[in-house]
């Protein structure tokens, strides 16, 4: 299902109030990224939900292997300049001289949501990968946040244009994010979310819990 779908436009969020809370630094299955560059200060927090279920992720995958958290909750305002920035980024390329504003608007949503329905910055959205404990990253197919142009597509969480060792790995990130209650937004293998409108839509919940929020 991508983002545009109307099954996840016309998702009504229900707003728990539930706060955003820091992700421990200090959990021994759980390594914070310091080293991803996004453009504005990470703070490595999501809702109160989601931090625990991470932790539960965490926690069942194999010993000496760890979940790398890269990115969480991101503001809004962020969100709409990224949206708006790969937007204008692609009308300039040649191979889409003539595609009208619907055309690049649903290209741009496949790599970026867009604002109305974005997990990140409810809180709800995590994009995360699997380290060793001693700090090496392992093989997922393809670097965390290359598009399908950078990656041949091998974002794609089935891509099939990857080593077994990638879809080995792929499977044990799947399965201790899935039994931890987090839905994959299947262009990306990284993408993972629990109570905004995309998770409503994939789980058939009547509603998402987490709407947009402010850092207070
Ligand atoms: C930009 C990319 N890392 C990303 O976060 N994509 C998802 C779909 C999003 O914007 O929520
Ligand atoms: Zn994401």
């Amino acid at each position: 299902m991508n983002l545009l779908d109307d099954r996840v436009l016309s998702i009504e969020v229900i707003e728990t109030g539930q706060d955003l809370i820091s992700i421990p630094d200090k959990h021994e299955k759980l390594v914070l990224d310091h080293d991803v560059e996004l453009g504005y200060e990470n703070e490595f927090v999501a809702r109160k939900g989601v931090v625990s279920r991470l932790i539960q992720a965490a926690n069942r995958l194999p010993f000496g292997t760890c979940l790398s958290i890269k990115e969480t909750y991101r503001p809004k305002e962020f969100q709409e300049l990224i949206f708006n920035r790969r937007a204008s980024r692609l009308s300039k390329l040649s191979e889409h001289s003539g595609k009208s504003e619907l055309d690049i608007h649903r290209l741009t949503s496949q790599f970026i949501a867009p604002p109305e329905v974005a997990g990140h910055p409810t809180g709800g959205a995590v994009d995360v990968a699997l380290i060793t404990s001693d700090g090496n990253e392992l093989d997922l197919g393809c670097n965390y946040d290359e598009d399908e142009q950078a990656s041949n597509g091998r974002c794609f969480s089935f891509s099939t244009d990857i080593s077994r060792e990638a879809q080995k790995n792929r499977q044990v990130l799947f399965n201790c994010m899935r039994m931890a209650g987090f839905v994959n937004y299947p262009f990306e293998w990284w993408h993972w979310s629990y109570g905004d409108k995309y998770w409503a839509a994939v789980t058939g919940a009547s509603n998402a819990i987490y709407g947009a929020i402010g850092r207070n």
